[in-house]
């Protein structure tokens, strides 16, 4: 065998591919990136796909001690697949004529490798190619515009991979706002333990990036002591479709005609009205109803999530900075309805350049966006807007789920990027491939084995899917899972909860109502006073709001007594 080559071409050969007898079996293996010089179309990059070894030449003893002396002549056998060559205008090619059997077989350099596969990113480091020492980088435009998923089972790296890209776009001073359930991205703040080897191998070196992440707390700061800010949404001024719009099936039609001439009432009365002036007003109507439409407005008002104060938009989302939205201890209906509000402000404001182009990072996607038939929340019908329609005003969608078949496939077909860690579950492994063009049954075999920490990259910018080993990250890990054993062990009773237990706002309602209610309103400014269709009578409306005149009760600002029992103060 020639020096430097590591097989040569045998057989039967094609154009798509061709078997190898391996000499070097150090080099060649599964997944290896090996080049051909083929006769009209140069050097052409191409990778093993299967590898077997044989051999019939041992004795009996041999065979009996499961030892053998001699593996010298053992027959290794790889089956490549053919990626192509670049042509002079830059054009992926694939050769038109077999290969010749006896042609020597090398291993692929960078060049011809990052030129074939396109791998010409140049912003984010987020690995090395499997196997080699070449960076895969991606382009931050591509990411954010294109949007990008990140899929795969439990504990197989999905939040640990995120952080590297949040990471690489906080680096770059993209504006992120990352709704994170389980309170895994806090620890962005936090500097890596020192791990010099794999720095090294990586390129990087640890980082904090505490002075650009800000924690808000939909909740408290009792049952989120990390948290560095409350988040809070409009109380001020709400509409009927404000109070109606995101569960829409709990107020029917005289509920909503209550609540219309109530708020017309307020509006001619007064220049700012709260949620508890509409529990007012409505307590004045005549029908049997109003207790109906009062209980709902009161469950609403219990949760203290509105509030005069609301958090701004812009606040949230600002160059160089993360907002981390974090779920700890807000029941699921509740968040679902805060990630409408606060997506719907956000696309809004990024509509009118209010807030510069940034990243919204949904982690949990399937429970935020989820397929038809699965479930059905506050928050799918504007991430869909979002994946559909964000990229043409610069807002780019991270969304991250652990299980790809129940999320939204309008939300999951929009990514460009897609970051696929292990998957085991046969229908999420449908639901990838599915939504990746000429997948191959490869390719879902690979999916099966990828051990922790290593990724297929399938992105629009690349020739074909690749194995990414997730570079470490700069800064620390926040989901480590729990060491149930450990904790069993530990000396001690458990410390003693510092709020009450925590009733899910659901469950606290579900004597007054029979389903729950959420307050919608946009996060951002104060709504506009603005005139409402009746949803009941027709009549025609005035252009203009009448007068305003001095409140005729001062509105009261004690409200969010449930929520504070649930939750705390929130000092
Ligand atoms: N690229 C990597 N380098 C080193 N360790 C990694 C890498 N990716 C994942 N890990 C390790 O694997 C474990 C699981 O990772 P991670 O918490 O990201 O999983 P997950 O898929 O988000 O899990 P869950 O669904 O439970 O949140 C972590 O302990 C992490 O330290």
């Amino acid at each position: 065998m020639v020096r430097g080559s590591v097989g040569v071409i045998f057989g039967e050969t094609g154009t798509l591919d061709f078997k190898l007898l391996v000499s070097d079996s150090t080099a060649v293996h599964r997944g290896a990136y090996i080049k051909a010089w083929h006769e009209t179309d140069g050097w052409v990059l191409a990778q093993v796909l299967s590898i077997t070894r044989s051999s019939d030449s041992f004795t009996l003893e041999e065979a009996k001690s499961g030892q053998r002396k001699d593996k010298s002549d053992d027959r290794i056998v790889a089956e490549a697949t053919v990626i192509g060559t670049r042509d002079s205008e830059g054009m992926l090619r694939s050769p038109v004529i077999p290969f010749s059997p006896g042609d020597l077989i090398y291993v692929a350099d960078e060049g011809l490798i990052r030129s074939v596969l396109g791998l010409s990113g140049e912003d984010m480091n987020i690995g090395l190619l499997e196997g080699t020492s070449i960076r895969v980088q991606l382009s931050v435009n591509s990411l954010v515009q294109k949007h990008c998923s990140i899929l795969a089972k439990t504990g197989s790296g999905k939040s640990y991979t995120a952080a590297v890209l949040l990471e690489e776009l906080l680096d770059r001073d993209i504006p992120l706002l990352i709704l994170d359930p389980h309170s895994e991205y806090a620890s962005l703040k936090v500097e890596a333990p020192e791990d010099a080897e794999a720095f090294k191998k990586f390129g990087v070196t640890s980082k904090s990036y505490a002075d650009r992440v800000t924690v808000y707390t939909p909740a408290s700061k009792a049952i989120n002591p990390g948290a560095d800010e409350l988040f809070r949404l409009n109380g001020i001024n709400l509409t009927v479709k404000d109070l109606t719009s995101i569960f829409p099936e709990n107020f029917n039609t005289t509920h909503t005609g209550i609540l219309y001439e109530a708020i017309q009432k307020l509006r001619a009365e007064m220049e700012t009205y709260t949620l508890e002036d509409i529990i007012f007003a409505v307590s004045n109507d005549k029908s049997k109803a109003r207790w109906n439409v009062i209980s709902m407005l009161e469950s609403i008002n219990e949760t203290g999530i509105l509030s005069p104060n609301p958090t701004p938009i812009e606040a949230l989302v600002r160059k160089g900075r993360a907002a981390i939205l974090d779920f700890k201890g807000v029941p699921p209906d509740m968040q679902s309805m805060i990630v409408s509000q606060i997506c719907s402000a956000l696309f809004e404001a990024r509509k009118l350049d209010r807030v510069p182009p940034g990243m919204l990072v949904v982690e949990e996607a399937h429970n935020y966006a989820p397929e038809k038939g699965f479930s059905k929340t506050a928050s799918t019908d504007i991430l869909r807007t979002i994946a559909s329609e964000g990229r043409k005003f610069g807002l780019g969608m991270m969304v991250i789920s652990q299980r790809p078949a129940r999320v939204d496939k309008n939300v999951l077909s929009q990514c460009g990027t897609q970051i696929i860690m292990k998957v085991t579950n046969p229908n999420d492994l449908k639901a990838i491939s599915k939504g990746l063009e000429g997948v191959s049954s490869y390719v879902e075999d690979e999916l099966m084995r990828l051990p922790p920490g290593v990724a297929m990259l399938v992105s629009n910018d690349i020739e074909r899917p690749i194995l990414v080993d997730i570079r470490i990250r700069k800064s620390k890990h926040g989901g480590e899972s729990v060491n149930v054993l450990k904790a069993a062990k530990a000396k001690g009773p458990a410390p003693a909860p510092e709020v009450a237990t925590k009733v899910p706002v659901a469950k606290a309602r579900e004597t007054h109502v029979p389903t729950t209610h959420v307050p919608t309103t946009p996060v951002t400014a104060k709504p506009p006073v603005q005139v409402e269709a009746p949803p009941v009578q027709e009549q025609e409306q005035p252009t203009s709001p009448p007068p305003k005149r001095q409140p005729s009760r001062p509105p009261r600002n004690e409200g969010g007594k449930l929520f504070t029992r649930i939750f705390g103060s929130g000092k």
